[in-house]
């Protein structure tokens, strides 16, 4: 069991209270002109990752306080609980391992009853191995005997975010499939892809851990009767399955072998690292995925046995508490400076906040601080041309963090990668020091000025990689899927439950029944206004 302890009573938050007072006006001009040495001060550099924090609104004092507060709420045991399998998830009595999927760290973990989460692991990454294999090389074909060229990743939210921007980030490693994925029910988007499509030569993924989820099962029912009417033979040929409900599986045609198992200890936001990855390592090889787990594994024991002043997640943790919960700032934003990352902020977005969208700690009661940081993004520099105006001159102010990379994939030529890479620099230096004195000529207005003037004063982060590879990629996500856990943490929330969005899909059930009988029953007057209205002929 975790700790419960309410953040907002520890000594540390009350000392950051009175220390957000003195910080609440400071710019951080004056900060850097005060000390010199402020990037060496406030920088971590790891396993070629340079992450320099030193554009932030603290002062040593500030991190103390902070890091006071990690160790109040007691963070390196709830870490240490992680890592070694306790059933932290308790409000869905399991334990949390996605570390486990990604470990080679050789040692055992085993659960209550007996079963050995690693001895699982490793026949299931043999499994997708082997299987990853046969279909690249065209040793496992389809009904009608040909090798396949494409692959459907059927699934949604966690079945589908973190597999699609692993996919989309690492297509220079690709191989010859061509994987393509659906998450909506969206007819739109499904016959296009469909009438593209050979199925003769198209395996078809359905990945749900339920096996239950709406959009996922429909999808899957449509696909499977697409290949139905245009193939003679074995479709189950075409049929793989990755759940943690196998008899659901096999009751919808898919043969017990073509079952890759999930397991209940891993959440779907964190399962890209589980059997949910099959659509990665088919699209990359298999290699390529476990260098993506390796290097999540190398975030782990950083995670797990660097002190708190140089451990990358915990500091960005204590960051976002920071701004989240003194200063008040609502939202957070991530930009990466690669068009291939372009799925990130979607796929952290089911990560960070169906993770910490909470209003209830750890005892069930409402808590009374805020939770949950509303995060979003878009690459660099498209980002700047969009909405970075707001973050240089709006009255929001948004943290941002920066994700760069030193060398481009091919290397041959910097020279685009450089001036991307220029205005990746420009943008925190702009968005730290402001803008004074524009007056461009002697007799221009001094009215205009105040509008070509700004404060600056705007918090980054900066993330340097040495390259986009699978080892970094994995380094990145892990990097976010910590810091999330810190933050539920020191929150004092559960962080790995979701009773919110699974009430919906409920409604949605309901609600779809009527549509059918088109019979409305009672709800509140706006939605039976609605639903009268979409009825209506
Ligand atoms: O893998 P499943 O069971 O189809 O669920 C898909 C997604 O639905 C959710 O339960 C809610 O969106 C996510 O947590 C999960 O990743």
């Amino acid at each position: 069991m975790l700790e419960n302890v309410n953040p907002s009573k520890t000594a540390a938050w009350k000392k950051l209270k009175e220390h957000f007072k003195v910080m609440e006006f400071v710019q951080m001009q004056d900060l850097f002109a005060s000390n010199s040495k402020r990037a060496e001060e406030f920088h971590i550099l790891w396993d070629s990752l340079l992450l320099d924090f030193s554009k932030n609104k603290i002062t040593s004092e500030t991190l103390n306080l902070l890091l006071e507060l990690a160790e109040e709420v007691k963070l390196k045991e709830a870490i240490d609980k992680l890592i070694c399998g306790s059933k932290i998830n308790v409000t869905e009595d399991r334990a949390v391992l996605h570390t486990a999927a990604r470990s080679f760290s050789g040692h055992k973990t085993i659960l209550d009853g007996g079963f050995c989460v690693s001895d699982e692991v490793v026949k299931t990454r043999q499994k997708i191995k082997d299987f990853t294999s046969q279909v690249e090389s065209g040793q496992y074909v389809g009904a009608t005997g040909k090798p396949f060229t494409d692959v459907i990743n059927i699934g949604i939210g966690g079945s589908d975010l973190g597999p699609k921007m692993v996919v989309e980030a690492l297509a220079n490693y690709k191989n010859h499939l061509n994987v393509h994925f659906i998450s909506n029910i969206d007819d739109d988007y499904l016959f296009p892809l469909l009438n593209r499509l050979n199925p003769e030569t198209t395996l078809v993924l359905v990945v749900s851990k339920t096996f239950t989820t709406q959009e996922t099962i429909e999808n899957a029912k449509h696909i499977k009767a697409w290949l139905d009417s245009q193939l003679k033979g074995e479709i189950s040929k075409h049929l793989v399955a990755v759940s943690s409900a196998p008899s659901e599986a096999i009751a919808f045609g898919v043969k017990a072998e073509n079952i890759f198992p999930m397991w209940d200890f891993i959440g779907g936001r964190f399962s890209l690292w589980s059997s949910v990855g099959l659509s990665i390592a088919l699209a990359l090889g298999y290699d390529h995925f476990e260098d993506l787990l390796k290097g999540a594994y190398k975030l782990d024991v950083h995670f797990q046995e660097e002190a708190f002043d140089k451990n990358i997640p915990v500091i960005l943790a204590l960051l976002s508490i920071w701004y989240n919960n003194f200063y008040q700032y609502e939202t957070e934003a991530v930009v990466p400076y690669s068009s291939l990352l372009k799925s990130l902020p979607a796929h952290l977005q089911q990560m960070i906040m169906e993770s910490n969208g909470k209003d209830k700690n750890r005892e069930g009661i409402p808590v009374n601080y805020q939770t949950g940081t509303l995060i979003w993004g878009e690459v660099g520099a498209t980002a700047q041309h969009a909405f970075f105006q707001l973050f240089h001159q709006g009255t929001k102010v948004v943290p941002i963090d920066f994700i760069g990379f030193k060398k481009p994939y091919f290397p041959k030529d910097k020279t685009n990668h450089d001036i991307l890479m220029s205005n990746f620099f420009g943008q925190t230096e702009a968005l730290l020091n402001g803008k004074r004195g524009s007056r461009q000529s002697a007799d221009e207005l001094d009215m205009l000025k105040n509008f070509r003037d700004f404060e600056g004063n705007k918090p980054t982060n900066t993330m340097l990689f040495e390259k986009l590879t699978p080892d970094t990629l994995g380094k990145i996500i892990a990097i976010y899927e910590h810091k999330t856990f810190v933050q539920g943490i020191i929150w004092n929330i559960f962080s790995f439950d979701q009773f919110g969005v699974e009430y919906g899909k409920v409604l949605a059930k309901n609600i779809q029944n009527e549509i059918k009988t088109k019979k409305v029953s009672k709800h509140d007057s706006s939605t039976s206004f609605l639903l009268d209205y979409y009825l209506s002929e």
